[in-house]
């Protein structure tokens, strides 16, 4: 194999080299920080990584973005006859990679473009003149001869939705893209050192990949099944030692990221990636304060996604650009589900970019105030593109989100606004009690039954007992005779099951079709996502004011996750639940 370093001197240039049968890399080099965007900050240059495959067909993956357009087909042309060009594979596309391909379309007048099915849809939007040279890929490998047949698998994350990588079979290249990268630039083609990468490797997996840790593990999966000897990543040095050890690496990061004490769901749009490198800096400066982040790009999300990490997470941070004086559609969803779904609380923040009027922040903010959501940093609206200065502000936001976050689990301080001078202050008083939100279940002849209520507590140790007080309407004539059953189930907090019942008998829909059920040894349902549950049997009753109080035994009990707390009902008076 031989190595060509066309330019010693540090200017742009492109190194050329062969890397494996009909191979060739074009490393087209910066050694300045190429963009301002967090992943570069460590000031090492970087290298974009282009491929080119010449067997009978000549194929070429993933060239380069605007900075190295015009050095880039320059140094293309002393290889390859243009006219001869067959396919452009795109391991994702961008902005940037548009410039070039709008360049280079018209001089490789045979060259069709392989990519995703999102990519495809983009570059026909941009591009409708060359729709007929677009194509996705399928399943099925793409033969160039001489044994390079190409094997593609689609690697969707939050960041590059249409992420592509490509399998050459003739030379055991995996042509990674976006994983395994670094940013930094040496004459030094391979890893022959690969201990000494360990440091940049690892933020740039931090920068760009802790944030999608969970989809990530999943494309690591994906990417097994191929029997890869190199790794040839879209930027720093090609990966030809300890692969194994390295997806390893990957996979442990992922991990270690998962395992964080606190999590927090960044949930974005971005028509035109301004947001979305607002949405890095902030999680970077969570993440190197050690929570978890889950990147959610709302624009490819499915609601089920949105609704599990919301009921799940500790914090939530929702960005957003300002589009026609909205937030895009898909983030209104998104908060839609945040504020009938989302534990008041979780702390909460608010980012974006706009041009001129941004009024998407400010809905945001406001929807989060009126529902008394507590904000982890003041709310960010950055014009059009953020500078290095607001991504350091974005970072130190993110940091301080966490901080937050970690006092406020510590102190799990309700957010009680009490300001409405309507309440009277013995009502005030009497609301300052709290209660373990719980779902009361019960078998009325062949239908089951479930009532929310939060006016339970513990009465006796010895047996174990609970006291209910219970309204006529909540069901009391199915609790409230002696040996009457039922079973308590003890809601977790942040797990929203609540929104399926309400203080009153059950009534319209089954709510149970929603939830997964077990039946108890008594006969009532019991809720297996709440935290735990009683199986009890009522002993003693007493007409109390409006309510029965009901003294039951426990009979029996399960606790279902040990880590989780109990959701607690926080009240503004005591005249109402
Ligand atoms: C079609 C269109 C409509 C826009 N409407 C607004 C607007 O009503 N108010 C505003 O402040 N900015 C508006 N902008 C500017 C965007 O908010 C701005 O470009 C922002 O950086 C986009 O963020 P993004 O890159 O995350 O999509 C508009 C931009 C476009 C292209």
């Amino acid at each position: 194999m031989s190595t060509t370093t066309t330019t010693t001197n540090r200017k742009r240039d492109v190194q050329v080299a062969e890397i494996g049968k009909d191979t060739t890399v074009l490393r087209s080099r910066t050694w300045e920080r190429l963009k301002f965007e967090v992943e570069y900050s460590r000031q090492k240059g970087t290298t974009a990584n282009s491929y080119l495959i010449q067997a009978d067909k000549k194929a070429l993956i993933d060239p380069p973005g605007e900075s190295f357009t015009e050095i880039y087909l320059q140094e293309l042309r002393q290889h390859l006859d243009l006219n001869t060009l067959d396919y452009i594979i795109l391991g994702h596309v961008n902005p940037n990679r548009r410039t070039t391909l709008e360049a280079l379309l018209p001089i490789a007048p045979q060259a069709t473009i392989i990519c995703s099915r999102p990519a495809a849809n983009a570059l026909k939007t941009a591009f409708p003149e060359w729709e007929s040279r677009i194509q996705t890929v399928r399943e099925d490998s793409l033969d160039l001869g001489q044994g390079h047949e190409l094997k593609f698998v689609t690697v969707p994350t939050p960041r590059w939705a249409d992420g592509l990588c490509t399998y050459d079979s003739a030379t055991n290249i995996l042509y990674t893209d976006k994983f395994f990268g670094a940013h930094i630039c040496e004459d030094t083609l391979f890893d022959e050192d690969p201990k000494s990468l360990d440091a940049e490797r690892r933020y740039y997996f931090d920068c760009l990949h802790a944030p999608q840790a969970k989809q990530v593990e999943v494309i690591l999966d994906k990417i097994a099944v191929f029997p890869a000897k190199t790794y040839a990543p879209g930027h720093g040095p090609i990966v030809n030692n300890r692969l194994s050890r390295f997806t390893y690496d990957y996979n442990q990061w992922c991990e270690n990221q998962k395992s964080q004490e606190s999590t927090v769901a960044l949930l974005y749009a971005s028509a035109y990636g301004n947001t979305a490198i607002l949405a890095g800096a902030i999680a970077q400066g969570l993440i190197e304060n050690g929570v978890n982040v889950e990147s959610i790009n709302c624009e490819l999300a499915e609601t089920d996604e949105i609704t599990r990490i919301v009921e799940t997470c500790d914090g939530l941070i929702i960005g957003s650009p300002t589009l026609g004086g909205h937030a895009p559609t898909q983030i209104q969803t998104a908060l839609g589900i945040i504020l009938s779904t989302a534990a008041k609380t979780k702390l909460a923040g608010v980012f974006g970019s706009y041009g001129w009027s941004g009024e998407a922040v400010d809905l945001i903010e406001n929807k989060f105030k009126d529902a008394n959501y507590r904000l982890g940093f003041e709310s960010i609206r950055v014009r059009f593109t953020p500078t290095p200065q607001i991504l350091k502000e974005c970072q130190e936001s993110g940091a301080l989100f966490a901080q937050n976050l970690k006092e406020a689990k510590k102190l799990r301080t309700p957010t009680q606004v009490i300001t409405e001078t309507h309440i009277g202050r013995t009502e005030q008083a009497v609301g300052r009690i709290v209660g373990s939100l719980c779902v009361v279940t019960t078998r009325d002849g062949e239908t089951d039954k479930g009532v929310l209520t939060s006016w339970v507590s513990q009465a006796s140790f010895n047996p174990p007992g609970i006291m209910i007080a219970i309204a006529d309407e909540q069901n009391a004539d199915l609790i409230s005779n002696l040996g009457d059953k039922f079973v308590l189930n003890i809601l977790k907090e942040g797990r929203n099951v609540r929104r399926y019942f309400s203080r009153h008998s059950t009534l319209g829909d089954n709510p149970f079709v929603n939830l997964s059920t077990k039946t108890a040894d008594n006969g009532c349902l019991v809720l297996t996502e709440a935290l735990s549950y009683l199986e009890c049997t009522v002993q003693n009753r007493t007409k109390c004011g409006e309510r029965w109080l009901i003294y039951a035994v426990v009979d029996n009990g399960e606790v279902f996750e040990n880590e989780g707390l109990t959701a607690v009902e926080h009240r503004k008076s005591g005249s109402y639940c």
